[in-house]
C-alpha cells in the first residue's frame, strides 16, 4: 500500500524511539486456567451471563498463549523494535500469593527471551485488570491488604525477568481499574459503590507506589504508569460548562497523576464524591507520591463537556460531536488531543519521558479480499495520529515511543470481539492472523522514520 507517511519535525525521531504494539494478557492470551493457573476476574466475569457482548469469553481469545512464536514473528516481519504486553497475575500466583506457579513464569520468560532474539524491546505491565479471582474473593482492590499483595507479585516478576527486561509498567489505566470495575459497573469485579470507589483509588495509588519501591529495591531503573487521558473541552463559555469541565478534568485526567507526582489530590475529588470521600491525613496524601521513571499515554479521544446535574457523580456529561468522524467504540477521532494532553503533561509534571503507551481505533473492518484487508479508516487513524505526535516532538515533549492498540484484533472486555483493534485481523473461527492495511501502513511508516525506506 503506498500510503504517504506522516511529516516528522525532523529526518527521524529521537535516537532509541521505541515503535510498537501493545496488548494484554487476558485479551489475547486464552488457555486462562493452563499449566497451573489460576482463575482472575475475568474469567468469573466473562462466564457470568449478561456480563459480556454475545456471551464471548477469553476462554481463546487470539490464543497467543499457544501461538506466542508465531506472534513475535508477525511482530518483528511489521518491523516492530518494542512490544508492550502484560502479565497474567494467575499463571505466576494461582492464589494470589504464596506459592509460585513456574510454568506460568517459563512461559513469560521465553516469549521476552523470543522477543530479544528478535531485536524487539519488551515493555511489562504488571497488572491490566485480570486480578487473581482468590484475592477478590479477600476484598480485592478494596481490601487494604492489596498494595502488599502487589508488590510481592511484583518482586517475583522483578527477580525472574529483571535482567532482561528494561521497561516495566506497574497499572494500566487505574482509572478505568476503578471507575470501571467499582463505580459504573460495567468490567470486572462489577461492583456499583460510590463509597468503595475513592478507597479502591487509593489503594492502587499504593500499590503503585509499593511496586516502585520494591522495584528500586530489585534495582530496576525504568518503571512507569499507563493512565488513559483524554483532554476535556467546554461545550460552551457558559460558568455551568466550564466548572463541568474542570471536575471531569479531574476525574479522568489528574486523579492519579497528581497524587503521584504532587502527593495530594485533585480538589475538586472531594465536591464529585460529597460524604463518600475520605478523610486523608498529611502523611497517607505524602505516602501517595511516587513519580514515575516515565508516564505511558493511552489516547483514543477527547470529550467536549457539558455542565448536567443528572449525570453523576461528576454532574457533567460528554456532548458528540456529530460533524466529526467516530469510531466503532463512538468516539471522536481527534488527534489534536493527543499533542494537547501530552503538551499538558509536559507543562504540569515537568516534562517527564512520555511513551505512548496506547493509542489506536475500532472500526467495522471491510472483510478480507484476495488476501488483504483495506481497512482504510484506521489507516487514516494512525496517520493523523502518527502526525500529532510529531507535533507534540517539535514542541519539546520528552516523547520516546509509540505503541499501537492494538497488534490483534482481540477480547475488548464487555464487548467481547464485536470490536477489532489490532493492526493484524484474528479470525473468529480457526484464529489465523492476517496483516491488514493498517499493519503495513504502520510498517512502512516505521521504515520512513527510522530512514529505511
Ligand atoms: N476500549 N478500548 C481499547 C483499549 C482496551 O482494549 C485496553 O485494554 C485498555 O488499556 C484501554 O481501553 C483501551
Amino acid at each position: 500500500m503506498n500510503e504517504q507517511a506522516p511529516e516528522m519535525p525532523t529526518d527521524s525521531p529521537p535516537s532509541g524511539f521505541l515503535w510498537g504494539a501493545a496488548t494484554s494478557s487476558y485479551q489475547i492470551e486464552g488457555s486462562p486456567l493452563a499449566d497451573g493457573a489460576g482463575p482472575s476476574i475475568w474469567h468469573r466475569f466473562a462466564h457470568t451471563p449478561g456480563r459480556v457482548l454475545n456471551g464471548d469469553t477469553g476462554d481463546i481469545a487470539c490464543d497467543h498463549y499457544r501461538r506466542w512464536r508465531e506472534d513475535v514473528t508477525l511482530m518483528a516481519s511489521l518491523g516492530l523494535n518494542a512490544y508492550r504486553f502484560s502479565v497474567a497475575w494467575g499463571r505466576i500466583l494461582p492464589e494470589g500469593t504464596g506459592r509460585v506457579n513456574q510454568p506460568g513464569l517459563d512461559f513469560y520468560r521465553h516469549l521476552v527471551d523470543a522477543l530479544l532474539e528478535q531485536g524487539i524491546e519488551p515493555m511489562l505491565t504488571l497488572y491490566h485488570w485480570d486480578l487473581p479471582e482468590a484475592l477478590d474473593a479477600r476484598g480485592g482492590w478494596a481490601s487494604d491488604a492489596s498494595p502488599g499483595w502487589f508488590a510481592d507479585y511484583a518482586r517475583i516478576l522483578y527477580r525472574a525477568l529483571g535482567d532482561r527486561v528494561r521497561l516495566w509498567i506497574t497499572l494500566n489505566e487505574p482509572w478505568v481499574i476503578t471507575a470501571g470495575g467499582y463505580l459504573f459497573g460495567d468490567l470486572a469485579p462489577g461492583h456499583r459503590s460510590q463509597s468503595e470507589t475513592p478507597i479502591v483509588a487509593h489503594n492502587l495509588l499504593r500499590a503503585h507506589a509499593a511496586a516502585l519501591a520494591s522495584g528500586r529495591a530489585e534495582g530496576i531503573e525504568r518503571i512507569g504508569l499507563a493512565v488513559n487521558l483524554e483532554p476535556q473541552y467546554p461545550a460552551s463559555p457558559l460558568a455551568d460548562d466550564i466548572a463541568a469541565t474542570a471536575r471531569r478534568d479531574a476525574f479522568i485526567n489528574r486523579w492519579f497523576l497528581d497524587p503521584v507526582f504532587f502527593g495530594r489530590y485533585p480538589a475538586e475529588m472531594e465536591a464529585i464524591f460529597g460524604t463518600a470521600w475520605p478523610e486523608y491525613s498529611a502523611s497517607e496524601l505524602d505516602a501517595l507520591r511516587a513519580p514515575p521513571d516515565f508516564i505511558g499515554v493511552n489516547y483514543y479521544s477527547r470529550s467536549v463537556v457539558r455542565a448536567d446535574p443528572t449525570e453523576q457523580p461528576v454532574g457533567a456529561r460528554r456532548v458528540r460531536q456529530d460533524a466529526r468522524p467516530h469510531t466503532a467504540m463512538d468516539w471522536e477521532v481527534y488527534p489534536q488531543g493527543l499533542t494537547h494532553i501530552l503538551a499538558w503533561i509536559q507543562g504540569r509534571y515537568g516534562n517527564p519521558p512520555v511513551y505512548i503507551t496506547e493509542n489506536g481505533a475500532a472500526f467495522d473492518d471491510p472483510p478480507p479480499v484476495a488476501g488483504r484487508l483495506h481497512d482504510r479508516q484506521r489507516v487514516a487513524y494512525l496517520r493523523s495520529h502518527l502526525r500529532a505526535a510529531s507535533r507534540a516532538l517539535r514542541r519539546g515533549v520528552d516523547l520516546r515511543g509509540y505503541f499501537a492498540w492494538s497488534l490483534l484484533d482481540n477480547f475488548e472486555w464487555s464487548y467481547g470481539y464485536a470490536k477489532r483493534f489490532g493492526l493484524v485481523r484474528v479470525d473468529p473461527v480457526d484464529r489465523q492472523r492476517l496483516i491488514k492495511d493498517s499493519g503495513r501502513f504502520y510498517r512502512d511508516a516505521i521504515r520512513r522514520y527510522e530512514g529505511r525506506a
